[in-house]
């Protein structure tokens, strides 16, 4: 374990795999502030002190923590698989430039993917940050596979 906590590779992967998870962490927050400046809760205990004309106005959906949700979720599809598979890609001895790139890359779209889908910016720009991420996460898969694929 200390010999791999030595690992330039993977000293790396676990910075950026850090990174993504603590900005898939800050969804909850980030949902947790529409929730209070929308005036949005799902849970009948979340407003057990307001009359009952209050909450019938709070307990109701809106689309921007709807939208913060999405989010993250998408980041759960993503970054959970990014996960597993940078770990064994890691593990798998790669050059560290290419790693670091990999790492790098998927990390800067996921962020980027963050910010278009909040931010409602216009599409693509969305829809290619998730594919230049899954594309990611799809060459260390193949790098790894082409290394230690046992049929
Ligand atoms: N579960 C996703 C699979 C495809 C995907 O992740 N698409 C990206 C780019 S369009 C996305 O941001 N989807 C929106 C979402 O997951 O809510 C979906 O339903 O859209």
């Amino acid at each position: 374990m200390a010999a791999l906590i030595e690992n330039e590779v993977f000293k790396a992967f676990a910075t950026y795999a850090a990174i993504v998870t603590f900005k898939m962490m800050l969804m909850g927050p980030v949902t947790v502030y529409f929730r209070l400046t929308r005036g949005s809760f799902s849970n009948e205990e979340d407003v057990a002190r307001k009359s009952d004309d209050e909450k019938k106005k709070l307990l109701k959906s809106h689309p921007d923590v709807e939208r913060a949700q999405r989010c993250h979720h998408n980041d759960l599809e993503n970054i959970i698989p990014f996960f597993f598979i940078g770990l064994l890609y890691a593990l798998s001895g790669p050059d560290l430039s290419s790693a670091l790139i990999h790492f790098r890359v998927f990390t800067a779209s996921r962020i980027f993917h963050s910010f278009a889908y909040i931010l409602a910016f216009p599409q693509p720009s969305r829809g290619l940050s998730y594919m230049l991420g899954m594309l990611t996460t799809l060459s260390m898969a193949y790098n790894l596979l082409s290394k230690v694929f046992v049929p």
